[in-house]
């Protein structure tokens, strides 16, 4: 069972339109709701391969009736922790050129306390797990502590740990030494305080990260693939995308696969071979909206090993 950990959750709403201009009226062509933030869209991706999966969010009472329902559509099995307003809703403004542009709420202002609600809720979820997924920003009021408290609690009770956040909690969560980690490469130069023009910039990062005590890094590139770094060696697989629609959660689908792989026993090579798969059907289809095994089926991923290629740093 992979239990997903998302402490700031949110509705995903994507709005459909023509063409985004600034300050204009605009009509919106199309509209959908997906249940959100990065450990949900891990569970949905994970669910729809028929991967078992629990996901962990905290959603206030008010919410949690159109949450729960969203959540059963998409298969997700979960536990929601009753924090009121700890809902957010981000909208994604799509284009019909498969341009989007994202505005995230910041999230519910939270205490210790409730940093100390949501962890203690998933103790029995813990039990039966084989890797815990902290996943996502955390909620303004919280400090990186929140995943570092994360990986012992779920070391203590030999559960593997992946994170995949940003900034300062990421920092902390990989001075906490999980299993693996999964930042993007601009989360990736921000942590190693330097910009990472090239693959090989990119890996020696990577090797930082693992010098912390990190078992595995899994760092996205967009357009340029992922790469995967151990200890024994690293991987690059890349897959074109036939019609890009969203990039929205292709970070989270290439993370899942990666979890549904390993979960199956493939090797870093298959891995990230299926991460990457999955990731790229994720840009494929519109919104949030996750790949099925059909999808993430029907895109080809690349091996190579050609580590000195020019990373161009257009993705955000
Ligand atoms: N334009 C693209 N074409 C093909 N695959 C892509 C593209 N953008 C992203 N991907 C795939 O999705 C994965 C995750 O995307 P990325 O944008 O790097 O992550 P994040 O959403 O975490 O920032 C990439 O590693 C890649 O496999
Ligand atoms: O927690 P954050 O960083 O605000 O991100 C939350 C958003 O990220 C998503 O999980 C998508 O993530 P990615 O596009 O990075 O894969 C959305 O579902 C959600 O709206």
């Amino acid at each position: 069972m992979i239990v997903t950990f998302t402490p700031n959750p949110s509705l995903d709403r994507t709005i459909s339109l023509d063409r985004l201009q600034r300050g204009q009226v605009h009509r919106a062509i199309a509209l959908r709701d997906d249940p959100g933030g990065k450990g949900v869209n891990v569970s949905r991706a994970l669910a729809a391969h028929g991967t078992d999966t629990l996901a962990v969010l905290p959603v206030g009472i008010e919410a949690a009736r159109t949450f729960s329902a969203l959540l059963e559509e998409a298969g997700v099995d979960f536990t929601l922790v009753d924090l009121p307003g700890a809902l957010r809703t981000n909208v994604t403004l799509a284009e019909a050129d498969g341009t989007t542009t994202k505005i995230n709420e910041p999230g519910r202002e939270s205490t210790a306390a409730d940093a100390a609600t949501m962890l203690d809720a998933l103790e029995a979820p813990l039990r039966g797990a084989s890797w815990v997924v902290g996943c996502g920003s955390l909620p303004p009021g919280l400090d990186g502590t929140l995943y570092a408290d994360l990986v012992r609690r779920a070391h203590a009770l030999g559960v593997r740990v992946a994170i995949d956040t940003s900034g300062q909690a990421l920092s902390a969560a990989i001075a906490a030494a999980p299993d693996l980690v999964k930042p993007n490469v601009h989360e990736l130069a921000e942590h190693a305080g330097r910009p990472l023009p090239h693959l090989e910039d990119v890996l020696r990062a990577a090797h930082e990260v693992l010098d912390a005590g990190v078992t595995t890094v899994l760092v996205s590139m967009g357009a340029q693939g992922a790469m995967a770094v151990t200890r024994d060696g690293v991987s690059h697989a890349i897959a074109v995308a036939s019609q890009p629609r969203s990039t929205v959660a292709a970070g989270d689908c290439l993370l899942a696969g990666w979890l549904h792989a390993v979960a199956h026993g493939a090797g870093r090579d298959e891995a990230l071979a299926t991460a990457v798969r999955w990731g790229t059907a994720a840009v494929e289809l519109p919104g949030s909206q996750v790949p099925g095994p059909a999808q993430s089926e029907s895109v080809t991923a690349t091996l190579s090993p050609a580590l000195d290629t020019q990373l161009t740093m257009t993705h955000d």
